[in-house]
Order: C-alpha cells, then sequence, then structure tokens
C-alpha cells in the first residue's frame, strides 16, 4: 500500500483521481489539498463520494506531501513547477497534470505559456507519461508530466505512421474537438450551459498551446533523416461534458501498406488501446469515464489520404486515468489496477 497526495483536489481531474484512486487496492489517499476549501470534508463538496473517502482538504503543506510516496498536482499551469524542487529533493515522485513539464524546450514552454519559468533546471529530468512511447523511462522516473488532452489523442493516432515513416509530415492536420470539461471547473462565461449547448465551433485557430507539446512528441517518434512533423491543429468545443473526438489527416508516401494490420500490431499488447475492425468509426461515449483509447483508420476511395480517429475521454485517459497508468507503471503494480471501468454508456 502507498500513501499519495493530490494538490488541486477540487477541479475536474481532481475528483477524476478520487474517483479512481478509492478503488485502487493499493492506494490510500492520504493527502488532499485546496486553499479554498480547507477543512471541508471531500465528501461534502462532492457527494458522489460519501462512504468512499473520509478525508477533509487541507492547504498545500510541503511536510505533508512530501510523508507521501507520491504527489499528483492538478493544479493550474505553474502551480507545481513552484513546489517541486523541495518535493523532488525529498525523494517524493511527482506525477503532474498540468503542462509544466511536458516541453523540453524552455523557451518554447514560456511563449506558449506566457510566464517564466520557476525551475526549468528540472525539465531534462521529467518523463513524458504517454505509457505507449515511454513505459521503460517512466518505470524509473522521479518526475512525471502527464500529457494534455488533445494531445494523448493525437499523438495515439499519429504514432504509427510516424515511426514508419510512411506518411508526408511536414503536412499533418489534426481537428479534435472536445467536451467542455476540458476548458477546467473555473465558472467562465464562454463554459455556461447556455453558451456551450446546441452549437458547435473551432477556437484558437491561429495557435494553441497543445501545439508544440504534440510536435515535439510526433517528431520524437520520427526516424532519423525523416522530414519534420509539422502539424497544423484546430480544437473544436462541442457540446458535451465528457471526451475527444481527434479527426486526423496525412498524405500516404508509402502506399503499400496494410494500414489496419499496421495500427492492430502497433497497439496489440496496449492495455488502453483498441483498434476498432476495419470500417468502424469510434464514438466518445465508448470511451466515456473508462481509460481506453479507441482508433481507427481509414484509406478513403483509395486514395492517398490517410484519416485516423481518435477518440478518448479527456479527464481520463486525457489527464487523471492516463496520471493513474503512470503511477501504477512507476510503483510496479499492475498497469491496469484502478483502472478497468466499461465506459458509461448510454
Ligand atoms: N480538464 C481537463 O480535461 C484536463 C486538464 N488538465 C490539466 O490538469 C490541471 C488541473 O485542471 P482542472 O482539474 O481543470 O483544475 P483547475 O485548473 O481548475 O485547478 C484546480 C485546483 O488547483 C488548485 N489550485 C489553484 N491554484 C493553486 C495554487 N496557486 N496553489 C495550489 N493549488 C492551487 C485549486 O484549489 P485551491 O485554489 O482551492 O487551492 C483546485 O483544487 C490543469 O493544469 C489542466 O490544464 C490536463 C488534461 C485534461
Ligand atoms: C475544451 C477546452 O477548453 N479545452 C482546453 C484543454 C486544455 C487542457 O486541458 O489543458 P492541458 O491538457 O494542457 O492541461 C483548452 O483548449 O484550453
Amino acid at each position: 500500500m502507498i500513501r499519495v497526495g493530490i494538490v488541486g483536489g477540487t477541479g475536474y481531474t481532481g475528483v477524476e483521481l478520487l474517483r479512481l484512486l478509492v478503488n485502487h487496492p493499493q492506494v490510500e489517499v492520504a493527502v488532499i489539498t485546496s486553499r479554498a476549501e480547507e477543512g471541508v470534508a471531500v465528501a461534502d463538496l462532492y457527494p458522489s463520494l460519501r462512504g468512499h473517502l473520509d478525508l477533509a482538504f487541507s492547504v498545500p503543506d510541503v511536510d505533508a506531501l512530501a510523508a507521501c510516496d507520491a504527489v499528483f498536482f492538478a493544479t493550474p499551469h505553474g502551480v507545481a513547477q513552484a513546489m517541486m524542487p523541495s518535493l523532488i529533493e525529498r525523494g517524493v515522485r511527482v506525477i503532474d497534470l498540468s503542462a509544466d513539464f511536458r516541453i523540453q524546450d524552455i523557451a518554447v514552454w514560456e511563449k506558449w505559456y506566457a510566464q517564466a519559468h520557476a525551475c526549468p533546471e528540472l525539465v531534462p529530468q521529467a518523463v513524458y507519461g504517454l505509457p505507449e512511447v515511454y513505459r521503460e523511462q517512466i518505470k524509473t522516473a522521479q518526475l512525471v508530466a502527464c500529457p494534455g488532452c488533445y494531445p494523448t489523442a493525437t499523438q495515439l493516432g499519429f504514432l504509427p505512421l510516424l515511426e514508419n515513416n510512411l506518411v508526408d509530415a511536414s503536412d499533418l492536420i489534426a481537428n479534435a474537438a472536445s467536451g467542455a470539461s476540458g476548458a477546467g471547473r473555473q465558472a467562465k462565461v464562454d463554459n455556461l450551459l447556455t453558451e456551450v449547448s446546441d452549437s458547435f465551433k473551432a477556437y484558437a485557430c491561429g495557435g494553441h498551446r497543445h501545439l508544440p507539446e504534440i510536435e515535439q512528441g510526433l517528431r520524437a517518434a520520427q526516424p532519423a533523416g525523416a522530414t519534420e512533423a509539422k502539424l497544423t491543429f484546430v480544437p473544436h468545443l462541442l457540446p458535451m461534458i465528457r471526451g475527444i473526438h481527434a479527426t486526423l489527416y496525412a498524405n500516404l508516401t508509402d502506399k503499400s501498406v496494410d494500414l489496419q494490420a499496421l495500427f492492430e500490431e502497433r497497439y496489440a499488447n496496449e492495455p488502453f488501446v483498441d483498434v476498432l475492425p476495419a470500417g468502424s468509426h469510434p464514438q466518445t461515449r465508448t470511451v466515456k469515464s473508462s481509460n481506453m483509447c479507441r482508433l481507427s483508420v481509414f484509406n478513403p476511395q483509395d486514395s492517398d489520404k490517410v484519416v485516423v480517429l481518435s477518440v478518448i475521454d479527456n479527464l481520463t485517459k486525457g489527464a487523471s486515468g492516463q496520471a493513474v497508468q503512470n503511477l501504477n507503471i512507476m510503483f510496479g503494480f499492475e498497469e491496469t489496477a484502478g483502472l478497468d471501468q466499461v465506459a458509461l454508456l448510454p
């Protein structure tokens, strides 16, 4: 049994972590922080957890967190980097759900997040928490930077094509649509029911902060000498609570490959990636509240285009579920421990 702490327990990813961890056989949630809700019982704020967790929110305290085996940060960007040196120094293993340690080039991070990075010296030791690529490094990592939600759906869809240099990497396109919980729990007019429901829009078409993260991951997957991956990424807001649907496009440079077999073989041993039978279209509701990514691959009209469809739950495989998957890998637990929920349907 390990003791874990969660910094930032009142947001959507915080409560999603709790939903998963209260059923984890090897984890005790020992500390959960909120400055605004200090002293409030978790089950009073989130009655869904009544009977599952007898713990109150406390203000973040380094000594209390350092007494844990692992600490999750489910906080806005900028928070984890400020507390990280004192936890790392004291030997705690940290899983950061925010963007603080995802991007290796500090200048790129500072440009997209419009702030100075508080501890650039720890960035090189952060392991990017996409188990389908970095499982071996995650096993021994002290600091894991969990991928963003759009980057998870997009990278899993493009990886088999880029790893095998089968497409023109200089012209990749991702149209991805997210449910409103992707924007977090803070009340914003843009996310009111009356604003989101019964409508559909693109946003951040001129540039979204997940673009450099996705390109970094895609480039790392390419074989030496391949044309550098460049992506046009357009996020959209869907009138639903959870889920991401990414539609990915690329031009094939090698048409001789059996795309269905390629994808099936790439993910054959992955517990949380499901390649659907040829011709199937994945739906977000088939992954809702589960840690699965479901993919399908098409070569429409036998053209030179490949289209990949990729769905995840932004709060589970896109955030807290993937964070628990990383915890399991780091501590040598069964990778699926606490994560075997079947999607909620309808
Ligand atoms: N929503 C999603 O689908 C996804 C979110 N993420 C990322 O996960 C992180 C958490 O997102 P989300 O769950 O939406 O929650 P929020 O970003 O709304 O963060 C909420 C939590 O952080 C705490 N917090 C805020 N500021 C500070 C601070 N300065 N020091 C300590 N604690 C602080 C808040 O508690 P209090 O202020 O009371 O202390 C609250 O519990 C973000 O970085 C987000 O980008 C990643 C993937 C997907
Ligand atoms: C719908 C919506 O607003 N989505 C958010 C996703 C951000 C997110 O979750 O950011 P990280 O994964 O980097 O933490 C957005 O586009 O800003």
